[in-house]
């Protein structure tokens, strides 16, 4: 279709996924539906030069198609490039479900999710994200080899979140080596944003080490309960964003670095789990690096769950998983050296080798 000038609404209407701000010359979109169980779901392949594409499944109340369907596209794409720069032979994909988690999962639902990925051939593999647990992937495997995350009694890797968690702390070490010239984290100031699988986790590592860990979530049950195992403190301030904190750990869900909350930051540090961060990889990647914030970029960091659910695929076991993990550290400080040799934002130099990586392998799947 030829056009030439058209507004955000026009162009939603005559190109809804080729013409998504989030699509990023992915391979495939698949939309699954199925009347019986109710499931509505969309699986985004982004890319799959480096292997097939693996991504977790999440299941969430999307308040609109379009939603969900920029939200696997931007993760989708986000996977491509945490595969490939933790050096993993995968591909970049990624699975949403519509609907509510807590009232809508049913194990026909999961199993007939399995089936739509089962189609594919292998060309997608899934896993746990938010809204799913491992014995969802364990209700998965019935139907389908192409799941990772199962649990350890059917012969899997088992939870990832907490290797994630792990990864996680290891990047927020790289980050106060770079900014304040030491990693240790005692006294040290963490405002965790979301306290669910990995953050419970990460305020686990946080408060062995001695730091002062504040918690945030919308579920005040879990905040209770964190914070009397922990010993972390509730923030009690309506504004995360302006928390005068050393570090801010995103760890609920993407997008919380936007146009409305990033002038208001006064963390010094932002590394964290959740996935796409910055509303504006580019523009919100700039502020930071302005503002003098160090940014440890999402995918990076976050991908302790990648490494672990990698091990069911490639058969290595609990150790060579906490080396590779363990190994974020360097990575991550290696990218802020690079950012600031060369001026670039950390998001940008942690893309460019990861973008690296594929067009070396494309260019010799070409040869
Ligand atoms: N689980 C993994 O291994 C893994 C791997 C990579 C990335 N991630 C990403 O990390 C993030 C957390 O994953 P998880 O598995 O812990 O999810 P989870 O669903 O277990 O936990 C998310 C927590 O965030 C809270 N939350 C939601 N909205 C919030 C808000 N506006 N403010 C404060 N809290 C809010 C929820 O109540 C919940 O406690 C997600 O973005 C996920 O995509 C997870």
């Amino acid at each position: 279709m030829q056009v030439d000038v058209l507004n955000a609404k026009e162009l939603e209407k005559a190109a809804p996924v080729f013409g998504q701000l989030s699509f990023d010359n992915h391979e495939q979109v698949v939309f699954c539906n199925d009347k019986d169980t109710g499931l509505k779901a969309i699986i985004g392949i982004h890319n799959t030069v480096l292997g097939p594409a693996l991504g977790g499944t999440r299941m969430w109340n999307y308040t609109s198609e379009w939603e969900a369907l920029n939200d696997v596209l931007r993760l989708s794409r986000g996977m491509t490039f945490k595969s490939a720069i933790t050096g993993l032979n995968l591909g970049g994909g990624k699975a949403v479900i519509i609907g509510d988690a807590k009232t809508q999962k049913t194990p026909e639902l999961m199993r007939r999710f399995g089936e739509f990925v089962h189609s594919l051939s292998g060309k997608y593999i899934t896993a746990e994200d938010v809204g799913m647990e491992t014995e969802d992937m364990d209700t998965i495997r019935e139907v389908t080899p192409y799941v990772t995350g199962i649990s350890e009694a059917k012969g899997g890797a088992g939870n990832p979140s907490p290797v994630t968690a792990y990864g996680v702390f290891m990047g927020m070490k790289a980050a106060a080596k770079f900014k304040f010239g030491d990693d240790n984290l005692e006294d040290r100031s963490v405002l965790v944003q979301g306290i669910g699988h990995v953050g419970e986790t990460l305020v686990e590592h946080l408060t062995q080490e001695g730091a002062k860990v504040y918690i945030s979530d919308i579920n005040e049950g879990r905040l209770q309960e964190i914070s009397k195992k922990y010993g972390a403190i509730i923030f009690e301030e309506e504004d995360v964003y302006s928390a005068n904190v050393d570090i801010y750990a995103p760890c609920a869900l993407g997008a919380t670095i936007n146009d409305d909350t990033i002038e208001r930051l006064q963390a010094k540090i932002i590394a964290g789990a959740a996935n796409n961060q910055l509303a504006d990889e580019v523009s919100h990647g700039k502020i930071l690096q302005e503002k003098g914030i160090v940014y440890a970029p999402d995918f990076l960091i976050n991908a302790g769950g990648i490494i672990n659910v990698y091990a069911e695929l490639e058969n290595y076991g609990r150790k060579e998983i906490m080396r590779k993990t363990e190994n974020i550290y360097n990575t991550t400080l290696q990218i802020f050296e690079t950012a600031r040799k060369r001026d670039l934002t950390t998001h940008f130099a942690a893309l460019e080798i990861a973008r690296q990586r594929i067009e070396e392998r494309k260019n010799l799947n070409l040869k």
